[in-house]
């Protein structure tokens, strides 16, 4: 059977792969063009065409594997049917679609404002945790509003515990870890949170215009969601609210440090914003098209996500060579993006190439950040509107620069995620 070309073990092999994942993808996609193979078994879909066929495939000829946010399988075995899927589907993007966003707005800007505000200036800051707190504090507004200080320490311990999972040892399943046993402790203290909130929302009849109160309406077409989907939701998504755009985030700022008069642009930008940042809207966000761009173009250079994996189901087809059932297709948008017959020079930092001539948001080739296809990325509008509001309020207010001296601001990470780890910034304020 024709199987996709292997780069040569000393440059792709396992040894070269723990040590450089990054570096072997993008030689590999140079070398073997479309699709590769990384081992017996394991194909690579480098460039726009077969990393698109695969997402689009994604619940034909391909399924997600576990550790996504939304597990096919529960802790307890059970698998939710396909019916349950697409009402739980429904029911969170009732609260993600656009228009949902765009509606609350006003509970994203304060946290994004916020995060610029609080900086503390004369010392180089450590970024990433401090965004993740206060993505994590937006995320919880938007699942829970009310509710949220109460559910964002438990969701916080929860995301640790995933993160510890992230990066243990690849044990089999049935071995009680500690990192496992201690997720299974965080995962029982959210249940019990989340459940106490579920039931004082019914007994009030008072059920919330946010996510949670959206995934306790029934809907007209399936009727009243199972608790157990409402509980898996709310884990995946108070993981996903703070896990994901806290990489993005310290990549935009990086970006900023790196190229100050970008960051400039953002910041004349974002002079148009309210200074009260309750009074934000959705037409203030649409405004800030320059921002927007810039942040779809960091997100084009840095995919917080920049290899999906994904295992065949059923025979297919890709780049022209035969797949066969199990199989594991990795996806690497990283690669696809950089593709010069997608991104003409994609090396070079852009935001302009997402600008039509009028000055609205075109998208001038493969964008995968968010994946594509029926497993694509749920909050994504949610997601571009709190990283803009994070870059133009953090840019209206400073200049950014990595810390001088010999040691780098940051390493890259590549492990499961496209992480700039440790990253540190100094702030001056502008004017
Ligand atoms: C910069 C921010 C984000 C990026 C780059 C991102 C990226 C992604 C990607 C690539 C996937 C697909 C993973 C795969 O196919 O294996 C995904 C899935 C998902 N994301 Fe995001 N995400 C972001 C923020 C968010 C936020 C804020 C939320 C929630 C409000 C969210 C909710 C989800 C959910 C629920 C899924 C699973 C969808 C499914 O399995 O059907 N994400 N995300």
């Amino acid at each position: 059977m024709r199987k996709p070309p292997q780069p040569p073990r000393s440059q792709a092999g396992p040894a070269a792969w723990r040590r450089d994942r990054l570096g072997v993808a993008v030689r590999a996609a140079q070398q073997c063009g479309d699709v590769w193979q990384l081992a017996p078994g394991v194909y690579v879909a480098a460039t726009a065409g077969p990393c698109e066929t695969v997402l689009r495939r994604t619940t034909y000829e391909y399924e997600t594997t576990p550790g996504t946010f939304l597990p096919a399988k529960r802790p307890d075995g059970s698998v939710p049917g396909p019916t349950e899927r697409a009402h739980g589907h429904a029911a969170r993007m009732r609260a993600l679609r656009p228009k949902a966003v765009a509606a609350r707005i006003g509970d994203i800007a304060p946290g994004a404002a916020q995060f610029a505000a609080d900086w503390p200036l004369g010392q180089d800051l450590s970024v990433l945790p401090r965004a993740q707190r206060v993505l994590a504090g937006i995320g919880s507004r938007y699942l829970f509003s009310g509710d949220a200080e109460r559910l964002q320490a438990a969701g916080a311990r929860l995301a640790e515990a995933r993160e510890q999972i992230i990066h243990s040892w690849p044990l089999p399943p049935w071995v009680p870890t500690p990192a496992r046993r201690f997720l299974a402790r965080q995962q029982a203290v959210f249940d019990a949170e989340l459940r106490a909130v579920i039931d004082r929302r019914r007994t009030t009849g008072r059920l919330g215009d946010d996510l949670l109160g959206q995934m306790l309406r029934p809907s007209s077409q399936y009727g009243l969601l199972p608790d157990a989907a409402i509980i898996d939701s709310l884990t995946g998504l108070i993981v996903a609210t703070a896990e994901t755009p806290t990489r993005a985030v310290g990549w935009i700022l990086l970006t900023f440090a790196r190229h100050p008069r970008v960051a400039d642009r953002v910041a004349a930008e974002a002079g148009a914003l309210p200074a009260d940042p309750h009074a934000v809207t959705g037409a203030h966000l649409d405004r800030l098209r320059y921002t927007q761009a810039v942040v779809r173009e960091v997100l084009r250079l840095y995919p917080p996500n920049w290899l999906l994996a994904r295992r065949a189901t059923a025979p297919a087809e890709l780049g022209g060579y035969p797949v066969e059932p199990d199989t594991t297709v990795l996806v690497c948008p990283y690669t696809a993006h950089r593709d010069p017959a997608q991104h003409p020079d994609p090396l070079q930092l852009r935001p302009e190439r997402w600008l039509g001539e009028s000055g609205s948001l075109v998208v001038p080739g493969v964008f995968l950040p968010f994946s594509t296809g029926p497993r694509a990325c749920e909050g994504t509008a949610m997601a571009l509107a709190e990283l803009t509001l994070i870059a133009a309020e953090t840019a209206r207010r400073y200049h950014l620069s990595e810390p001088p001296g010999p040691v780098p601001s940051h390493r890259i990470a590549t492990f499961g995620a496209l992480t700039p780890v440790g990253l540190r910034l100094r702030a001056t304020p502008r004017s």
